[in-house]
């Protein structure tokens, strides 16, 4: 009996917070399965917060939500969904809510629920459950060794390098499109290499299966391709009634496909969205999924949209809506708010990037002296790089900040050592992690390293087999420790998480040894690893949530703020996504930074950077502030001498739109004019009488 039949019907409470059309979407099917549903939320409408709601809504109607599959962007967006979900059941069920909630086990990202599928399934489709999931460095490392293995390395002209190939691939893959196509509109220079290109994925393909890898991509191929066999996809698709989608603008084709794989007709499916705010397509992301999803099934999606803006003011509303609003193809949808205010967004003018740090870190602090903390202000921009002299300017006037975006902690040599080993020691045919393991060993070098690799491939017994290689002298002493590593963690002989120890303990002497000049703050790194770890109920659990969504590296250069400490946010574009702060400045609003002087060969390209400029500045709550720099250091110059390049307002802000903005100049006109006025005052003096009066 469910839910709703035992018990007196749910009070609709939460109901009453929504507006009109949240409601209609969270109401849609009136908790039963239903036709699909298309929410187009414009930014801020609150479509976490409707998702949130129509879940919790579905469950209090009887639901069951271990039927309830929940996809979204991160698992950290999942993790947050769930304790939404289980306030607002609280309302309703009150204590019962904790275990309902508890119930919502199948949320998390695509990757992350193909990974549990497919091992779920991977006896029945000719797999083994040990794979290993590679992330795209480990992928572009295989890339490369089946790369050498044909010869490619050496051909007469430069093939391309291994990153260039993975990243050919993928899109291949996740755009579902012809090689040559996809060589024609994205990577025209490898044109010459299609017949190369086509043996090297080939040869990829076979080493992944032979090493019982699995890539990112394979975790959506081999779930498309499970919800497409006869049979296999009704059961997957038949396992839950509803299927909900957060952050559709940004899923690729395979995404789609897995959709309407599980749900043909539609029914039972929920996607939300914002197509004004896909900014992934160099992941292969496809902003057509959501312009076309209406039209997939035989009895159209609903479309809800939400256009009520509960973020922003309205000057800062205008100033983005007006950017949005040159977009070429787009659901229309006119954002509007209550909140209104004097204060238009800034668009201001600095001569150079450092004034551009200077003027930051004032208002920053002008903001944070009127009662405003600074972690409820956040500083954006395009590319990593682009808050290098905004990190030294802040770090000099001792201001504590924490760097979204870019570097991701899994790229530290150190931490993929650790994980490649008890990847290694969980399948020991996992040829990219072998190689990195085995070389950590001094005296093993790559050729020793394949051979061990080889051998490792036929064997049943891996253990047996490293113990009795014929290992040089200059190796013995730390093999037998290195063996007996791989013993313990084989057999399980140490509970989880206190084997990562075991690896950390085994680990530090080489790490000491490689990393001679950072050896402790790398040490630090990996004590921040063992936490992480001891969070995951498993070895297999760790490895495979922290290989798909790896958190990201904090700034070192301000060391990790403690967690009650105050700090400014510095962000990518791309890692503010869903975030919202009180005041946003966006760096260098230049063109060939927005648009990025890389992303301007075709208009799809520039399209999503137009996206981009529109999700930063829609992150702003109260004040937004649009920074030009009027020039640039050219790269590596800045040290040497004063060469640099002029640069104009970003194309996206067009002068028809000024007027939504207040202008200024910084430093402001009287500072340059007592500047003026102190340089006027000094009296002439004649150097060159001086010089000559010298020898007179
Ligand atoms: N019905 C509502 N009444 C009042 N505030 C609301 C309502 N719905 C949402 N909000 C508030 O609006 C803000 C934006 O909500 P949310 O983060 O869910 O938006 P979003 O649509 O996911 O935004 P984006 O797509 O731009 O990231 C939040 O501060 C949220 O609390």
């Amino acid at each position: 009996m469910s839910l709703a039949e035992s018990e007196s019907p749910p009070s609709p409470t939460y109901l009453d917070r929504l507006n009109a059309e949240q409601r209609d979407a969270v109401l849609h099917g009136s908790g039963a399965i239903a036709d699909p549903l298309l929410v187009i939320a414009g930014a801020g409408s609150g479509k976490t917060n409707t998702l949130a709601h129509r879940v919790a809504h579905l469950i209090v109607s009887g639901a069951d939500p271990r039927r309830i599959l929940l996809m979204t962007f991160s698992r950290r967006a999942a993790q947050e969904m769930g304790k939404r979900v289980e306030r607002i059941t609280r309302e309703v069920i009150g204590e019962k809510a904790a275990i309902l909630a508890d119930g919502l086990t199948w949320a998390g990202t695509f990757h992350a629920i193909g990974a549990r599928l497919i091992r779920e399934y991977a006896p029945i489709i000719g797999l083994s459950d040990a794979f290993s999931i590679h992330d795209r460095a480990d992928s572009a490392d295989l890339m490369n060794l089946v790369r050498h293995e044909l010869g490619l390395s050496k051909t007469k002209s430069r093939f391309p390098a291994k990153g260039t190939c993975v990243a050919i691939y993928s899109r291949c893959v996740n755009a579902e499109a012809d090689l040559e196509e996809v060589l024609k509109t994205s990577f025209p220079w490898c044109l010459d290499w299609v017949a190369a290109l086509k043996a090297l994925f080939a040869a990829y393909v076979d080493a992944k299966q032979a090493q019982n890898v699995l890539d990112y991509d394979d975790l959506l191929l081999y779930w498309r391709a499970m919800v497409t066999e006869a049979g296999l996809g009704e059961e997957i698709g038949g396992r839950f009634d509803h299927v909900l989608v957060d952050e559709y603008q940004d899923t690729n084709k395979l995404q789609a496909a897995i959709l309407t794989g599980m749900k043909p007709d539609g029914r039972g499916l929920t996607v939300v969205g914002d197509d004004a705010q896909s900014i992934y397509s160099f992941r292969g992301a496809e902003v057509r999924n959501i312009l076309d999803f209406p039209g997939l099934f035989a009895q159209p999606a609903r479309m809800v949209t939400l256009e009520r803006n509960y973020r922003s003011t309205a000057p800062i509303l205008e100033a983005a809506n007006a950017v949005i609003a040159q977009a070429r193809e787009r659901h229309a949808k006119d954002l509007w708010t209550e909140r209104t205010s004097t204060a238009k967004p800034k668009l201001v003018t600095v001569r150079e990037e450092n004034d551009q740090a200077a003027y930051v870190c004032e208002e920053v602090l002008a903001m944070r002296e009127a009662g405003t903390l600074l972690k409820h202000q956040a500083v954006l921009f395009r590319a990593s790089h682009h808050s290098g002299p905004l990190e030294i300017e802040l770090t000099r006037r001792n201001i504590p900040f924490v760097k979204f975006g870019g570097l991701k902690f899994l790229d530290a040599a150190h931490i993929k050592d650790t994980l490649a080993t008890l990847r290694f020691a969980d399948n020991p045919r996992d040829r990219v992690a072998g190689f990195r393991v085995l070389q950590l060993i001094p005296g093993v070098g790559p050729s020793t390293a394949g051979a061990i690799m080889d051998a490792l491939a036929v064997t049943e017994d891996p253990v047996g087999e490293l113990a009795a290689f014929p290992i040089a002298a200059k190796a013995r002493e730390e093999w037998a420790g290195f063996v007996a590593l791989v013993s313990d963690l084989r057999r399980r002989a140490i509970a989880w998480p206190a084997e990562i120890e075991r690896v950390r303990r085994w680990y530090e002497p080489h790490l000491e040894r490689r990393h001679e000049e950072d050896a402790d703050i790398r040490k630090a790194d990996l004590a921040q690893l063992e936490q992480i770890a001891a969070a995951a109920p498993d070895r297999a659990r760790f490895l495979t949530d922290l290989t798909l969504d790896p958190p990201d590296a904090t700034s070192d250069m301000a060391g990790p703020p403690l967690l009650d400490e105050d700090y400014l946010i510095l962000s990518t574009i791309h890692s503010a996504k869903g975030q919202e702060w009180k005041q946003v400045f966006v760096l260098n609003c230049v063109d060939g930074c927005i648009p990025s002087d890389l992303a301007v060969g075709t208009s799809n390209e520039i399209e999503e950077e137009r996206r981009l400029l529109y999700v930063a500045m829609t992150r702003a709550k109260d004040a937004l502030h649009l920074v030009t720099p009027q020039r640039f250091y050219t790269h590596g110059q800045r040290s040497r001498g004063d060469r640099h390049v002029y640069a104009s307002r970003t194309r996206f802000i067009d002068t028809s739109s000024l007027d939504r903005y207040e202008r200024c100049a910084w430093p402001t006109a009287p500072r340059s004019a007592e500047a003026a006025a102190a340089r006027a005052a000094v009296q002439p003096v004649d150097l060159k009488a001086k010089m000559k009066g010298m020898w007179r």
